[in-house]
């Protein structure tokens, strides 16, 4: 049978971990079909961001210009923007991108600033499934976000700029509070114990592009993605890739 596509658009991780890299293999575990429009080239490893090379906006719409044209997209997935042109062109297209999932990147784990406020705030209004950790929905709001309490009023309010859903994620906490038509949930998922959790945010929103690729509906597109990023943590807890933070273990099916 013929996968479902699936696009990201985002920046590229040289380690491997996260963007561009952790997204597609996302993509293959779950069974859609990636494809990618670069947005930005990082020089990353599991120890932080040491170099970013923005993408020029016009090879941005080039490249989503020669994906759309062509390939059934049936969801995106966006994540890092570093240039305000490049958020421009997103939104000027965000009408043709079919279940669209947008994940706030702001700061790496590791401390890297790879987008501002000001620019992935555009696309927070559009009708999209939005994923921003606790840090995320704290600076789009303005705000500290630390408890589960405050998690609840984050979601609440980024919901009502516009997008289709919020997620508000924990990380370690496993704790993520979904708000979705009208209703706020927490999302209360098993911690693991593990230092390796570099990418589980791209890795989150990705897999939700390809549940609702799918047909999956909101909650249960979350809560598939949800399982998808506790079995990768679990996976990879063991691995010793990188000296810093490493990766998910994506196709770690077994555990
Ligand atoms: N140690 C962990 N144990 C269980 N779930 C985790 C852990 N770390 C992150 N998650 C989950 O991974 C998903 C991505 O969230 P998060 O790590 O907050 O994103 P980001 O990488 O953007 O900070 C969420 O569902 C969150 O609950
Ligand atoms: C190129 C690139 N894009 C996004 C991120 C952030 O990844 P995320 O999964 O949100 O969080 P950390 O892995 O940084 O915790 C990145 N590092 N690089």
């Amino acid at each position: 049978m013929t996968p479902p596509v699936v696009l990201t658009i985002a920046g590229s991780d040289s380690g491997g971990g996260a963007g561009i890299q952790a997204d597609l293999k996302t993509f293959a575990a779950l069974g859609a079909f990636g494809t990618s429009v670069i947005t930005a080239i990082t020089a990353q490893n599991t120890l932080g961001v040491t170099a970013i090379h923005p993408v020029p906006a016009e090879i941005v719409a080039a490249q989503l210009d020669a994906v759309l044209s062509d390939l059934p997209v049936a969801a995106v997935k966006v994540g890092m923007i570093s240039d305000p042109a490049v958020a421009k062109v997103i939104a000027a297209r965000a009408a043709e991108l079919p279940n669209l999932v947008v994940d706030p990147v702001l700061v790496a784990t590791a401390g890297s600033r790879l987008g501002e406020v000001d620019v992935v705030g555009v696309l927070t209004a559009y009708p999209c499934v939005l994923t921003p950790n606790r840090h995320e929905a704290g600076a789009l709001l303005g705000r500290v976000i630390e408890t589960a309490e405050e998690m609840v009023s984050a979601a609440a309010e980024l919901a009502a700029r516009g997008p289709r859903a919020v997620v508000v994620t924990g990380s370690e906490l496993a704790l993520d509070v979904l708000h979705y038509a009208g209703e706020t949930t927490p999302l209360r998922g098993e911690p693991v114990a593990t230092v390796n959790n570099h990418g589980s945010g791209c890795t989150f929103s990705s897999a939700i592009a390809v549940r609702l690729a799918a047909g999956d509906a909101v909650p249960e597109a979350v809560a598939a993605a949800k399982e998808y990023v506790n079995r990768g943590l679990r996976g990879g807890a063991q691995w010793r890739l990188g000296a810093g933070p490493g990766p998910l273990d994506h196709f770690g099916w077994s555990v």
